[in-house]
């Protein structure tokens, strides 16, 4: 981290891999030579058709909350896009409508911890966005399992990439590789320089940061034709959108209240959030300018974020359930903390005693009262610097979009 300025453009070279140029047709009557040529003096005209939609894109966990956003947001946003390979382990049945476009949209069902799999949807791409992942900070799945897809997954990755000669690599790291930490130290609008005592306990967070840590040593090596992987990784905070599966708990859960919500964070503890549209925006943006800026963006880390307000994790919620019909109760939480620590801590041990007969997995546990209940917020412009990124949509553009996503819920929910 840390390292800044200026770095070598490879604008205008043949900088997407080894592939880019094998799967051009070669310049008549020329063979070999004419492709080579083609590569290095790439002939007039060429910028806007053939070269215009030249490249294949790859993005693991495609069909999750941010995959899906990622997916069309290349789709509308792209023009270099020549196919779109999207890998999941479960595909979702919107995928069909993608495939009439003009961009080859290639539904890959497959297991990023099966390293043959991931290899065989990788090869050929010139980018790999690697969103994949277990998000589970309730304890619905082993630690194992976290580690396996989360960091396995992500080593298959990026070896898939240097054996078949993929050169970029855009990973989804986490606001959590940083912190919350276990003291509860808050992070008050900091920046990706932002000294910090990052440390992890939960298997979420260690996963995310192992993974990331393998993604940015993995900058610089070789890939198959000899040039170098030029990787880097997104850290959002609190992802909000349309399609947040938290936000639609919450409001089901307010919807079984009676329409209420009762504060249980203070409303001085802010929260980072970022709208889903944003961090795809920025995912596009990364993996067309890692191409051209790999010297400087090689091996970054970048804080997603843009024009959401600062707030408290129940209070943000409010933005969008309020309204949708629904009220926080209270002006300072209900029950004290000492009281929730209890009853999170409770909730560990029901989970412990009941996993053989069933999964209990709410929403409350000792690790999400402290992300909640810890003050961690960014304020940073590394991602404008490095490549030009500014919020594609504005805080009010996010809100209503994400409102009307939510009384959308409601109306199938009836
Ligand atoms: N949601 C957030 O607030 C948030 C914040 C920061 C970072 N992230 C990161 O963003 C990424 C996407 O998160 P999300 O919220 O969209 O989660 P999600 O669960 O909605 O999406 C993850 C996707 O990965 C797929 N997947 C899981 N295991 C897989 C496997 N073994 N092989 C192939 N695919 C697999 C899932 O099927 C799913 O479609 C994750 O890497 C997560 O750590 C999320
Ligand atoms: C006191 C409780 C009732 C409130 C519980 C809220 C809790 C479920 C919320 C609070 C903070 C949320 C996390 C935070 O927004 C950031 C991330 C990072 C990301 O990588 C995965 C999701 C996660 C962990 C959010 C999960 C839900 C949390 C813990």
């Amino acid at each position: 981290m840390g390292r800044e300025g200026g770095g070598a453009s490879g604008r205008g070279r043949c900088v997407a891999g080894p592939g880019a140029c094998r799967r051009r047709p070669p310049v008549a009557g020329l063979g070999g030579l004419g492709l080579w040529l083609q590569c290095l003096f790439p002939q007039p005209g060429m910028a806007d058709s053939a070269q215009a939609q030249k490249l294949v894109y790859l993005v693991t966990g495609g069909c999750g909350f941010l995959g899906e956003h990622v997916v069309r947001m290349l789709l509308q946003q792209e023009p270099q896009l020549r196919e779109l390979r999207i890998f999941d382990l479960h595909l979702g049945p919107w995928l069909e409508e993608l495939k009439t476009g003009p961009v080859q949209v290639t539904a890959i069902q497959g297991d990023v911890t099966q390293a043959h799999e991931v290899a065989a949807a990788v090869a050929g791409a010139h980018v790999v966005i690697h969103t994949a992942g277990l998000v589970d900070v309730f304890g619905k799945t082993s630690p194992e399992t976290i580690h396996e897809v989360n960091v396995q997954g992500t080593r298959n990755v990026i070896e898939a990439c240097v054996q078949t000669g993929t050169r970029f690599l855009v990973y989804t790291s986490s606001m959590e590789v940083v912190g919350p930490n276990i003291k509860g130290q808050p992070f008050y609008r900091g920046n990706e320089n932002t000294p910090y005592e990052a440390v992890h306990r939960h298997p979420y967070p260690c996963s995310k940061a192992l993974a990331e840590q393998l993604v940015l040593e993995a900058n610089g090596r070789k890939v198959l034709g000899g040039l170098p992987l030029v990787t880097c990784a997104l850290r959002p905070t609190g992802i909000y959108g349309e399609g947040h599966q938290i936000m639609r708990d919450f409001y089901h859960q307010g919807l079984r209240l009676g329409g209420r919500l009762f504060r249980a964070i203070p409303a001085s503890v802010e929260h980072g959030r970022v709208y889903v549209g944003n961090v795809a925006w920025m995912h596009v943006l990364v993996a067309r300018e890692l191409q051209h800026r790999a010297a400087l963006m090689g091996g970054q880390v970048y804080f997603c974020y843009d024009n959401s307000p600062y707030k408290s994790y129940e209070d943000f919620n409010m933005e969008f359930l309020g309204p949708c019909g629904l009220r926080l109760v209270g002006t300072r939480p209900l029950l004290p903390y000492w009281l929730l620590l209890f009853l999170a801590a409770l909730n560990v041990l029901l989970q412990w005693l009941l996993r053989p007969l069933l999964l209990y997995a709410p929403l409350l546990n000792p690790y999400t009262l402290a992300m909640a209940n810890t003050t961690f917020t960014v304020s940073t412009d590394k991602a404008r610097r490095h490549f030009g990124y500014e919020p594609l949509f504005s805080w009010e553009e996010s809100r209503t979009r994400t409102i009307r996503w939510v009384q959308a819920v409601e109306g199938s929910a009836q």
